[in-house]
């Protein structure tokens, strides 16, 4: 039987006000699979993120999760199903990493309570999960690009959500870390999230996705499963590059069709 619909677009328009960046995506995300969203810089990734999370409204097209349309949802019903992870953290943390990973308890606790013990463990837990657990106690914005990317990918993680959004999760990421980071998404998608990612690297797209989505000036130029869609003819017309540079860079990891 397969797994349920956690996300899903039909027509989608995604810009900022009168400015439309991209249209007619369309995609379906369900539970156990990782859906991985490619294309050059300002195709329009970040954006389509921040509109599948009510962060910006969509121009155009229906969002669905879950079955029931965005706009249904309450942002404190949302958190405790989708959780996000961006490329850049715009506030300024003058916190703990503890602290800033318990924040991701919010949706769960109460206006006025406290995180509770459990609340604690959990981030513990979370942190332990990426190998971070030595960082608890550390300030936040002390920490290096990368270990802060882990650090808010643990927040994710204890939000206990069915979907993850992961904005470039590699981006700042030691060799190490990246493989850490790659290897906790197909746990999580054996556990049964749905995973939304985008890279710039294709190679992570072959590895963890099921599914990939390739985004060009805004418009999806193909989409299906990751082995026959994300190919080397695929790539250097993504990226406008000739089709034998992509081969030398990346025919170790991409097939040629
Ligand atoms: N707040 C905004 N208002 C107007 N335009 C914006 C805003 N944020 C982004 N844009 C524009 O939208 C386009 C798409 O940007 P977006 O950040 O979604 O691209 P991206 O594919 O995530 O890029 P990158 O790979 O460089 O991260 C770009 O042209 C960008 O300049």
């Amino acid at each position: 039987m397969a797994s349920t619909v956690i996300m899903q677009a039909q027509q989608l328009a995604i810009g900022y006000g009168t400015k439309t960046i991209g249209s007619s995506i369309d995609f379906s995300l369900r539970a156990g699979q990782t859906l991985c969203v490619l294309g050059p810089n300002g195709s329009g990734k970040s954006t389509l993120f921040k509109t599948l999370l009510g962060l910006q409204p969509a121009l155009a097209g229906q969002i669905h999760i879950l079955g029931r349309p965005l706009a249904h949802w309450s942002k404190r019903e949302l958190a405790q199903h989708i959780a996000y992870v961006p490329q850049q953290t715009q506030s300024i943390f003058a916190f703990a990493v503890l602290d800033i990973v318990m924040m991701g308890r919010s949706a769960y606790i109460g206006l006025f309570a406290s995180p509770s013990a459990k609340d604690r463990d959990l981030a513990l837990q979370c942190l332990a999960r990426l190998g971070i657990e030595h960082l608890a106690s550390r300030l936040f914005l002390q920490l290096s690009g990368g270990e802060q990317q882990l650090v808010l990918l643990a927040r994710a993680l204890v939000q206990e959500p069915q979907a993850l959004i992961l904005d470039e999760p590699t981006a700042s990421l030691d060799f190490g870390n990246q493989i850490r980071v790659l290897e906790q998404i197909q746990v999580l998608r054996e556990q049964g999230l749905a995973i939304f990612l985008c890279t710039h690297q294709p190679e992570h797209a072959y590895r963890v996705a099921d599914q990939v989505l390739l985004l060009k000036k805004g418009q999806v130029m193909a989409a299906g499963d990751t082995a026959n869609t994300l190919t080397l003819t695929t790539l250097a017309q993504l990226y406008d590059l000739p089709i034998a540079a992509v081969s030398q860079h990346a025919q170790n990891v991409i097939p040629k069709s």
